[in-house]
């Protein structure tokens, strides 16, 4: 029997990914280990590799076959725009992807003015701004922090994350359109779905009795 390997999302999805896996009596213990810097780790037993990557780059991993499985946040693969299928909804790392700014900036995203957006997600930004509201927008790529943008004057608004709203609430912002609710997901190549449809089927299975 071949490995099935999974790519899992690093930071805050690591934890709830491990445990749901767990659930299931998928382990791996010396993933568990913080301070270790060994990239993958083998369950020789059930024949699984996982590794842990940046989320942007598990889909990438999965699009290419190195990982049969992914698990993602959807705000990940909606950026990405990789070619995978989404197989599940995981329900764990719960957000909502806005437009957020100032109180004030309200009114622009109703006009024909051609705002400022910062973001660290542009494709999602353009295809809400230009496919679904037909506004012209300028994008401003960012890569964190991004509500200091509306604060220095960088731009008007944002299009972000928000999960409790706090990083809003104490930077003085709000949220001023929700764009779309967003969780993490389990993702699979397209050909091991075929090749491995048996395994990654069962997988999926027993997922749903826990979740
Ligand atoms: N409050 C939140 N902020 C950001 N991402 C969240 C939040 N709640 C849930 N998520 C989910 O967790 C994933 C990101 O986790 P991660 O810890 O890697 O955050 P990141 O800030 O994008 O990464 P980095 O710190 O490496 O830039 C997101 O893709 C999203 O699906
Ligand atoms: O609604 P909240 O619960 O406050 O969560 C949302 C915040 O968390 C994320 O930032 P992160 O902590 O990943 O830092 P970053 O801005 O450097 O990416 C996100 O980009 C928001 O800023």
């Amino acid at each position: 029997m071949r490995y099935l390997t999974f790519a899992l999302t690093k930071g805050r999805l690591a934890d709830k990914t491990l445990a749901m896996l767990e659930k299931i009596g998928i382990t791996c213990e010396e993933m568990k280990d913080k301070d270790s810097r060994k990239l993958i780790f083998v369950n020789e037993e059930l024949k699984l590799r996982f590794f842990l990557a940046k989320g942007p780059d598990v889909p990438t991993y999965v699009e290419y076959g190195a990982a049969d499985i992914g698990i993602v946040g959807k705000d990940t693969i909606l950026e990405e725009g990789r070619k995978l299928y989404e197989v599940m909804d995981l329900g764990f790392g719960a957000c909502r992807m806005c437009v957020c700014g100032p109180e004030s900036a309200k009114p622009l995203l109703n006009s024909n003015q051609l705002i400022r957006v910062a973001t660290k997600y542009p494709n999602i930004a353009k295809d809400y701004f230009y496919n679904k509201k037909h506004q012209t927008v300028e994008i401003i790529k960012l890569n964190g922090s991004i509500e200091l943008a509306p604060i220095v004057g960088l731009s008007e608004v944002i299009v972000d994350i928000v999960e409790t709203g706090s990083t809003l609430r104490e930077n003085g912002l709000k949220v001023l359109e929700e764009v779309c609710p967003l969780s993490a997901r389990m993702v699979v190549n397209q050909v091991s779905m075929k090749m491995e449809n048996e395994r990654i089927s069962k997988l999926i299975e027993d997922l749903r009795k826990v979740i």
